[in-house]
């Protein structure tokens, strides 16, 4: 009997293999952190053999701790990191660069080129984005130009890029599939979100080769089966989607006007906008919520680079704390009313203020600033971001009751009161908090028939705890005030 699903959640951070049974619960999860690369001011790299090998790995730590077999799996589904891009040989699998991060900034004058050309109306117009290192196309092109003869081999057709997903799949399937879903193929800046196809203008206006591209299929669709040696015997991957669109699946944000914001490496804040392809006026993202039997759900977005980076730059950059567990009871002895901000704009600024040359900063340090106050700092730095992303979308007229919270960081109590503080709403986290992997798993149990529709799915959401607000208007104000005159200076400081 097929009883299981194996989710695939390879994140900024780790690799993790998590499998699922036909309720939703978790069997087993494995999980295998990887090597961040930092080769220069704003350049973030991956090593996608890495990638590989510690998905590979995780997915048979997962099945072997379970005891389960490839035979006993219904089906696979991939979620993933977006944009971060790859570009490999066809002929042998092998990439002929590292992964260059969504994080990287290493094309902010390819982008700003594009700016003064004036192309940023019809980008902004056909991908629902902004002309934003962020996005893969500009990686693509930057990898194509500065790999000795990667162009013409692109030209000859040598040459295959993918997001991770796809760079997965093509391993997984020992190089027989080469295809994306539309939420992933939504972030390149290539694919036209409104007729649901790679757009040969934007093709043209980024420099990249159709020859490289991907197939771009339903989220939940047939993407190919593994090669047998892998896991034992071929498991069928019937889920591909990118790992905030899958949270909010996960988080069963099934509803126009229901929103979810995941706090891993960075944060995303997604708002599902339904059938309508609603734009921002305040420089959030129009992106593909998921594609299912043809039929796109569209959802605005606001990106955070950095919110649990900021915890983990401060355990292994600024050695601080040993655990991020131990920012928690920090907060809880200093309080929120210590006076210091951190602004972690250590790659530049997302949304809405997307300014590529801001960097980080700490601000109101006196005598008696201790590990407490940058630590505390840090965390309510992520909540007080949050905050700008909300602002964003009221001002484009959206709002919702409550907010679903999930990601790496929820597990802690002072970060997730705060946030419902600082926003004055309640914020609700769920029973199962890794709800990237169970969004993809959902995908391949619609799929596999073991949900007819998405209330199915919706009906199993369970809330463990609502955080409601109980901060004095007068407190929020300030502290929020202070915020926003810290990333002011770190602005009007380059
Ligand atoms: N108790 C905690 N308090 C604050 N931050 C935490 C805590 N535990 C983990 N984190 C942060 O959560 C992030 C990991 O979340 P995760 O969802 O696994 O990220 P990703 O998918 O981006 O790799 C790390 O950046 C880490 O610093
Ligand atoms: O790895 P995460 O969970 O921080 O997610 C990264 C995003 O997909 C980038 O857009």
């Amino acid at each position: 009997m097929k009883e299981y699903v194996l989710a695939i959640d390879q994140g900024t951070t780790s690799s993790r293999a998590i499998l699922f049974n036909r309720k939703g619960e978790t069997v087993a999860v494995a999980q295998q952190e990887f090597k961040q690369y930092f080769p220069h001011d704003g350049w973030v790299e991956h090593d996608p053999e890495e990638i590989w090998e510690s998905t590979l790995a995780t997915c048979r730590k997962a099945m072997q701790e379970a005891d389960v077999a490839a035979t006993e799996i219904a089906g696979i589904g991939i979620t993933n990191q977006r944009e971060t891009t790859v570009v490999w040989e066809r002929a042998t699998g092998k990439p002929i660069y590292k992964a260059i991060v969504w994080q990287d900034r290493r094309t902010a004058d390819t982008c700003e080129q594009l700016r003064r050309d004036g192309c940023e109306g019809v980008i902004v117009e056909k991908t629902g984005l902004l002309v934003d290192p962020y996005f893969s196309a500009t990686k693509i092109s930057w990898i194509l130009d500065h790999v000795d003869g990667a162009r013409a081999r692109a030209e000859k057709g040598e040459l295959a890029f993918g997001t991770i997903d796809t760079f997965l799949l093509w391993r997984l399937t020992g190089g027989a599939k080469h295809n994306t879903d539309a939420t992933n193929a939504s972030r390149t800046s290539l694919f036209n979100i409104k007729d649901q196809c790679w757009d040969s203008e934007l093709l043209r206006l980024f420099n990249v080769p159709e020859s490289v591209l991907p197939a771009v299929l339903d989220s939940c669709d047939d993407f190919g089966a593994t090669a047998p040696e892998l896991l034992g015997q071929a498991v069928p991957v019937y889920g591909i989607a990118g790992d905030q669109q899958a949270a909010l699946i996960g988080q069963a944000c099934f509803q126009p006007g229901m929103a979810k914001s995941t706090y891993g490496t960075g944060c995303f804040l997604i708002l599902n906008t339904g059938e309508e392809l609603v734009r921002s006026e305040n420089r959030l993202l129009t992106t593909v919520a998921y594609r299912l039997n043809g039929k796109t759900t569209y959802a605005i977005e606001g990106s955070i680079f950095i919110a649990g980076a900021t915890i983990q730059w401060l355990r292994d950059g600024l050695k601080l704390i040993d655990h991020a567990a131990e920012s928690l009871k920090l907060a809880e002895e200093t309080g929120a009313n210590n006076g210091v901000y951190l602004v972690p704009a250590f790659t530049g600024l997302g949304a809405p203020f997307w300014d590529p040359h801001a960097r980080g900063a700490i601000m109101g340090l006196t005598r008696d600033t201790g590990i407490a106050e940058v630590v505390t700092a840090g965390l309510q730095s992520v909540c007080y971001q949050t905050k700008d992303l909300v602002r964003a979308m009221r001002n484009d007229g959206a709002t919702y009751k409550a907010l679903r919270v999930d990601g790496g960081m929820v597990v802690n109590d002072w970060v997730v009161q705060f946030l419902a503080d600082i926003l004055n709403v309640p914020v609700d986290r769920p029973k199962v908090t890794e709800t990237t992997a169970l969004g993809v798993a959902y995908l391949v149990g619609l799929k596999v028939g073991w949900f007819e529709t998405l209330d199915e799915i919706a009906e199993l959401w369970a809330c463990e705890k609502r955080f409601e607000p109980s901060m004095s208007p007068d407190i929020r104000e300030r502290l929020y005030g202070g915020w926003l005159d810290s990333v002011e200076r770190v602005r009007r400081s380059h």
